[in-house]
């Protein structure tokens, strides 16, 4: 079942969220402490730390892959901490959308079967067109000629493009995306980036973007800064 908005019309909130990790041996770690967060449809915002921060962490939960140890998360109307694992799972397969900066497309499939992956555990109309689906996605991201490629046969940003497609397949209402430039030269990036934020927008998804390229943090409409943990409303960086 997809997600219902808030009746204050937020996406997802996070409220004093904290994660903690228990290691063997060791004192629990604190990777994220009191972080504060509203997620709109159609936001654009970016994350901004050193690497450790907290970065992807902070976007695990966001997503559903991981749960706070503390603090109060809602996701659409539904409280997280009462979410069981599966509904969880249902609700990020049918809800988000995840970009990574590896790409991580599966080599042994072509373009149109990456893209086609996520319709597979859909229901209905998103299951039985799932090939013209995902070849009309692939079409939108400047891919129609490429549909039977292989990962290896495309260049990074292609690549990058591919998985975006993938991403945006099941119309997600919040797409997360962890560093999604970061292994694309300069204008590659830029122009994937522009791709990925209009794409977004076009759709009404919100969209987080974590990234350390000031340029790429640039293009979002709100701002945040993680530090040791920590989340602050960040200045917006120089396009
Ligand atoms: N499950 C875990 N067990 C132990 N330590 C963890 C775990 N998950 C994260 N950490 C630690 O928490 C800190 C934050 O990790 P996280 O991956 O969220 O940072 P990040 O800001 O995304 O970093 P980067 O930019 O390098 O990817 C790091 O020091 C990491 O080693």
């Amino acid at each position: 079942m997809p997600v219902s908005l808030h009746e204050d019309g937020a996406l997802v909130s996070l409220s004093g969220v904290a994660r903690v990790v228990s290691l063997p041996g060791r004192a629990p770690l604190q990777i994220l402490a009191g972080v504060d967060l509203t997620v709109y449809p159609g936001d654009h915002v970016s994350i901004v730390g050193r690497s450790g921060s907290g970065k992807s962490t902070l976007l695990n939960i966001l997503g559903l892959l991981d749960v706070p140890s503390a603090g109060e998360m809602v996701f659409g109307t539904e409280p997280v901490e009462r979410m069981s694992e599966r509904r969880r799972a249902a609700a990020r397969g049918a809800s988000v959308g995840f970009i990574f900066q590896q790409f991580n497309l599966l080599a042994e499939r072509t373009a149109l079967e990456n893209v086609m992956t996520p319709l597979l555990y859909a229901r209905g109309r998103q299951f039985w067109q799932r090939e013209q689906l995902a070849g009309a996605m692939l079409e939108r991201v400047g891919l129609g000629k490429r549909l039977q490629d292989r990962p290896a046969r495309l260049s990074g940003g292609e690549q990058q493009r591919v998985a975006i497609a993938r991403a945006l397949v099941r119309s997600p209402r919040l797409i997360l995306a962890d560093e999604p430039t970061g292994a694309l030269d300069i204008a590659t990036g830029a122009s994937v980036m522009a791709l990925l934020a209009e794409v977004a927008a076009e759709s009404g998804a919100a969209l987080v973007t974590i990234t350390h390229d000031p340029k790429v943090a640039a293009l979002a409409s709100r701002h945040y800064l993680l530090q040791d943990g920590v989340l602050e409303p960040g200045r917006q960086a120089a396009a």
